[in-house]
């Protein structure tokens, strides 16, 4: 596996204060910490909290549709950090507001400190982000495709080439680079856009259903590459995903959200054991999947809304991506 440089990003890591309250609200309260905007210099740097993301009271509504309703989340800094829950559950709304796509209209999201309402471009600078729809362009060679965000996201002219260069080498795309994005295949799609969002060296990469639609070896493949960026920067992965399994493996602590707020928020291994206790078949040796803890929790609320909790939309945008 290619090792990726962390050129031009801050890769300085700091202790993660462990203060988070098991219902996900641990973080700092929207008051602490909040970076100056008004000239007068700030105490600290406002990172300096260990926290990656702070999301507290955040709310959002499209008219009548409240898709975020008072979230509260800490993602801490380094950590792969998973948010699930069934389909408008109000994951991508949150996600597009923590990456300032969408506006804050209430409550507070912070980003290595920098508040997402009032400091949007310092935020924008720190994150990389894999949506959901489609980034390539199919017209594009995978280089050229990488090389504009390499541009959008101001990555210094001179530094440009190299960076690319480990970009694609990152994502196991260096063979291919020259290759129209047409002729890919969904995976190599997929590590493309991976390749676009890691040029500007992010502290936080943000990705929305990155496996979506691929088969499991692909699947495998593509969060090896997220890994091994990870290892290799100590940048912090916050990822939505509908995939269990994904989860379990490769996520630190994972967050159920429903109906636009956290509902469980633990490792894997801590929300498996709870359920089992609750269920009192702790001892039995059996643990419950991940699947169960999230029925449990959602309730009927899992198939009113969207069929089965795992009905994986997996044509759904992928599938048609390049083509
Ligand atoms: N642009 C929009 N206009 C109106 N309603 C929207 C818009 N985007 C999302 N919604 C609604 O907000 C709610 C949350 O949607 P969101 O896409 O955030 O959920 P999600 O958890 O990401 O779902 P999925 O897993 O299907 O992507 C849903 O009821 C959805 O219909």
């Amino acid at each position: 596996m290619r090792r990726y440089s962390t050129d031009g990003g801050d890769p300085a890591r700091r202790a993660d204060h462990g203060s988070h309250a098991p219902d996900g609200a641990g973080g700092p309260t929207a008051a602490e910490g909040r970076p100056e905007t008004s000239g007068r210099a700030a105490p600290e740097p406002p990172e300096a909290d260990g926290y990656a993301v702070t999301c507290t009271g955040l709310v959002h509504t499209f008219g009548e549709t409240t898709a975020v309703d008072g979230l509260e989340l800490s993602v801490r800094d380094g950590e792969v950090f998973g948010l699930l829950g069934p389909n408008g559950a109000g994951k991508t709304t949150a996600i597009r507001c923590i990456t300032t796509l969408l506006p804050v209209p209430a409550g507070t999201i912070r980003v290595f400190g920098h508040d997402a309402a009032g400091e949007r471009m310092a935020v924008r600078r720190l994150l990389g982000y894999v949506p959901q729809q489609l980034s390539a362009d199919s017209g594009l060679t995978g280089r050229e495709n990488v090389s504009l965000f390499a541009r959008v996201f101001d990555v210094p002219r001179r530094e440009r080439t190299a960076r690319v260069g480990q970009a694609l080498a990152a994502v196991d795309l260096t063979d291919a680079a020259d290759r129209l994005a047409k002729t890919y295949s969904g995976g190599m799609v997929r590590r493309l856009e991976l390749a676009q969002a890691l040029v500007s060296a992010p502290r936080l990469l943000i990705l929305d259903e990155p496996t979506i639609g691929l088969d499991p070896i692909a699947r495998t493949n593509v969060w090896e590459h997220i890994n091994a960026v990870r290892a290799a920067t100590g940048m912090t992965v916050l990822v939505t995903t509908h995939y269990m399994d994904e989860a379990d493996q490769y996520c630190d602590r994972v967050a159920l959200m429903h109906r636009g707020r956290i509902r469980a928020l633990g490792t894997p291994d801590e929300l498996r054991t709870g359920l089992g206790e609750r269920r009192g078949t702790a001892g039995n040796g059996e643990l419950p999947t991940l699947e169960d803890v999230f029925r449990d929790i959602a309730g009927s609320g899992l198939d009113d809304r969207s069929g089965e909790f795992s009905d994986v939309r997996s044509t759904r945008r992928t599938a048609s991506r390049v083509g």
